[in-house]
């Protein structure tokens, strides 16, 4: 059972950059909930894009899994024993709560957690590849051979799920963005403090791309085409497809 998010509740003086810790990990689901507009019809869909793109017997990745909420999507759209995913997240915290959430359910296909980062696996051949709200944290220098890495990997005919918030081009744009993002975040409880803290603490952490930034990275990297299937207010779901 997921507790409250109250972590920046209380004011701090020196706010310590956002980790993905055991403290985080404890309130996760309240947390993304009610801090990504559209999480929950962006992980149900998930499934509904693997049916799409999923072979019988491929392997699927989902990287950045956190506790598994995509993965568990993924598993439960697909018929029985089709395929099989890998889930990786290279933060412990998150990594040992996923596996026991997983171990609760008899899915229908298998999800293996593991530990580790993501530039480090030696990806198989995949007709699906998750990156929900996870290459933001990458750092920046990183993203492009990631998804190059990624496209590799990806069989012809599959896709890359990609999640992101965003940043728009123009500043009084932008600032439209945010302001709703924040309305989002106050209508579901966070206080005024709660907010800028969250904000203070993910600055150095999360650094956000332009749409167009994404896009121009997944073409370079190897995509054949990017549709934008969701966006909501700063939040944006692409597929990236691989056609040859
Ligand atoms: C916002 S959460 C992702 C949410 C999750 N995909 C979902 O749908 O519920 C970002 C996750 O990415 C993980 N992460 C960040 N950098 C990573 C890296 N280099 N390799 C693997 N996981 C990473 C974090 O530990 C965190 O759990
Ligand atoms: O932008 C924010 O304020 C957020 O809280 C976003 C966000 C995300 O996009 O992943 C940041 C960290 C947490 O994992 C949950 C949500």
């Amino acid at each position: 059972m997921s507790q409250k998010d109250n972590i920046y509740a209380q004011k701090t003086h020196a706010i310590d950059d956002f980790r993905f810790d055991d403290t985080v990990a404890d309130v996760f689901p309240d947390m993304i909930n009610r801090s990504v507009p559209g999480y929950k019809t962006i992980t149900h869909s998930a499934g509904r894009i693997a049916q799409r793109y999923v072979a019988q017997g491929d392997t699927l990745y989902d990287i950045g899994c956190s506790l598994g909420e995509t993965s568990l999507s993924i598993s439960r759209a697909l018929p029985n024993d089709f395929c099989h995913i890998v889930a990786i997240d290279n933060a412990q915290a998150m990594v040992e709560r996923c596996k026991r959430i997983v171990r609760q359910y008899a899915l229908p296909n298998p999800i293996d957690v593991v530990c580790d980062d993501a530039q480090r696996i030696n990806y198989e051949c995949s007709g699906l590849i998750c990156l929900n709200f996870t290459l933001q944290f990458i750092p920046r220098e990183q993203r492009a051979s990631l998804l190059s890495k990624l496209a590799t990997a990806l069989k012809p005919g599959g896709a890359l799920l990609l999640s992101e918030k965003i940043r728009h081009p123009t500043q009084a744009g932008n600032e439209l963005l945010i302001d709703l993002h924040h309305a989002f975040k106050r209508d579901n409880g966070y206080s005024e403090l709660e907010i800028a803290q969250k904000r203070a603490a993910i600055e150095n952490v999360m650094k956000t791309d332009t749409l167009d930034t994404h896009k121009q990275r997944l073409l370079e990297a190897g995509f054949d085409d990017v549709i934008v299937w969701y966006q909501n207010y700063n939040f944006v779901s692409m597929v990236a497809e691989k056609h040859r």
